[in-house]
């Protein structure tokens, strides 16, 4: 492609993982791409590889070896999306636009895991440069490919030029049953159903949104964990009949990408000794930061995401390899023993049910995070809309995400899911089971720290009186923090002279 023949539609700058995926996709939907890379290796990789996949006979990538470059080969005014790590490459790759010419009229489109505040700090310190929009977006590699879920937040008239582009890339969902719409061939384009982009709302909204589906992730993800380690290490189960049991289980309520690809994961053996590859992997968690950001906003927020926190926890407590192997010589746990089948079989299905409510519970709680921080930081944020572009696309992707989408729209002000009315009927009748799994899996010795602080959450959520009025108490002793009665007129703050032999209570002005 050349600049004499015609003029890229958009830039890109970051051909990483999902960069190169998200350039094929955009060119699959008819857009020329200009792309840039601080790596000319993966510049030319990409060049490579779109001439494998291209079918149009025309070049759809132009590559190019600098800032200056890219925007001298794109339409006016310039589209240019960013797909690299969060922070300081960000505002580097902006400071180096702004000195390549950029315009106040041009858009750059953040589409990186970008820190939800910074996303609004640099909306505004580069406003009289240029327009910063941001996206997010989720998918992994093959959801930047064949269609993500896309969140895009920031300036409506930003907003008006991205839409059709976006909703051309985004992964799609059948209008009937909100089933995703397959597509997995370089070229295919797929122009009906539902397309998992909707705009959510003023600068920030869209990463923040993005963060907490993170969360959510980190919960499901360490849900999934939590049943595999009960289910090998206090059942003895083999990895190929644990991912019998998940692949049954991806049958029903289930049914996530998340337990699919733990099924493709379970079966993987490696070649030379015939082993399950996930026996072999070191057990110490990475993780990037969205999850811990979730569970620092929901503490700032006074909004409980415990199951999100706990999730985040188990990564950081995997990471003490060293500290677990002496203490696991040290301190002493249950014994264990074998269980016959029939009891083995009752296990599974308490274990399939403590899933099911816990996960019920981290998305009740991611949930209501964004309820909370809608209403701190002024975003009208839509929750159907917000459930429907995860159902398909995403890493949390499920079926699951359907019943959300009904529950919001049939209550668009509902203040937590574990309150609608299809989430209550499960809820009750499982939350027996959840409980009987969590005695066993404790009973063994097995740390199942997402399913029970969820069920902690649980009975929290459920309690009408918990034990806050001592813990008023104590703090009012020690303190003189005060406390209200329930026998008084609600708003009255009084403390007792605790200090003195009488122990008058008094009425304290505010
Ligand atoms: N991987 C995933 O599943 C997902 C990732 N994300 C987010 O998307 C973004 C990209 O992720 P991913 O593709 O995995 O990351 P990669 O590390 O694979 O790719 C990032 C790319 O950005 C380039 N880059 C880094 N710093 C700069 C800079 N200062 N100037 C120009 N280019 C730079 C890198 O160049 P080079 O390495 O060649 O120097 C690299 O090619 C991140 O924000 C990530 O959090 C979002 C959803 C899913
Ligand atoms: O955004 C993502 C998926 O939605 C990324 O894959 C992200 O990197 C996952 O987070 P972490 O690396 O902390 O597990």
């Amino acid at each position: 492609m050349t600049q004499d023949k015609f003029l890229c539609d958009i830039g890109f700058i970051g051909l990483g993982v999902m960069g190169k995926n998200l350039v094929l996709n955009l060119a699959d939907n008819g857009y020329n791409i200009a792309a840039f890379d601080l790596s000319d290796e993966k510049v030319q990789a990409l060049i490579a590889q779109d001439e494998i996949e291209n079918t149009t006979g025309t070049p759809r990538v132009y590559g190019c070896s600098s800032y200056t470059e890219l925007l001298s080969q794109l339409k006016a005014p310039h589209l240019i999306v960013l797909s690299v790590p969060a922070g300081d490459p960000v505002d580097q790759i902006c400071e180096n636009l702004i000195g390549a010419g950029i315009q106040p009229d041009d858009i750059i489109i953040d589409t990186g895991n970008s820190l939800w505040l910074d996303t609004v700090a640099r909306e505004k310190k580069y406003k009289s440069n240029f327009l910063l929009f941001s996206s997010a977006v989720s998918g992994g590699e093959v959801g930047a490919r064949f269609g993500p879920s896309l969140m895009p937040s920031g300036s409506p008239y930003a907003w008006a030029r991205v839409k059709p582009i976006w909703e051309a890339i985004a992964a799609k969902v059948d209008k009937k049953t909100g089933k995703p719409i397959e597509r997995t061939q370089p070229g295919q384009v797929i122009t009906d159903g539902e397309p998992c982009t909707t705009y959510i709302g003023p600068a920030g909204a869209g990463h923040y949104v993005k963060m907490v589906h993170n969360g959510i992730e980190y919960a499901d993800m360490q849900i999934i964990c939590e049943a595999y380690h009960v289910l090998k290490s206090a059942l003895r189960l083999t990895c190929d009949e644990i991912a019998d049991i998940f692949s049954q289980w991806n049958k029903g309520p289930l049914d996530s990408y998340l337990l699919e690809i733990s099924v493709e994961v379970l079966r993987h053996k490696t070649k030379d000794t015939n082993t399950p590859l996930v026996e072999l992997i070191l057990d110490k968690a990475g993780q990037k930061g969205t999850g811990l950001w979730t569970a620092m906003s929901s503490l700032e927020l006074g909004c409980p995401a415990p199951t999100i926190a706990q999730a985040v926890y188990a990564r950081s407590i995997s990471s003490f390899k060293e500290l677990r192997t002496q203490a696991s010589a040290l301190l002493t746990g249950p014994q264990q023993t074998a269980l016959p089948a029939a009891e083995q079989q009752e296990i599974i299905e308490q274990l399939h049910d403590a899933m099911y409510c816990a996960k019920i519970c981290a998305y009740a709680q991611g949930f209501q995070l964004m309820k909370l921080a809608g209403k701190e930081h002024g975003w009208t944020l839509d929750f159907a809309s917000i459930a429907k572009i995860w159902r398909a696309g995403c890493i949390i992707r499920a079926a699951f995400l359907q019943s959300i989408t009904n529950a919001y729209q049939q209550n668009e002000h509902l203040d937590n899911l574990m309150l609608d009315d299809f989430f209550i009927k499960q809820l009750n009748e499982r939350q027996l089971n959840w409980r009987k799994a969590i005695c066993f899996a404790t009973m063994q010795g097995v740390p199942i720290g997402a399913l029970s602080s969820s069920l902690a959450y649980y009975d929290s959520m459920r309690c009408e009186t918990l034990p806050a009025n001592l813990l008023q108490a104590q703090r009012d002793f020690f303190g003189a923090h005060t406390f209200e009665r329930i026998d008084k007129t609600p708003g009255k703050k009084y403390h007792v002279q605790w200090s003195t032999k009488d122990r008058e209570t008094v009425v304290v002005d505010s």
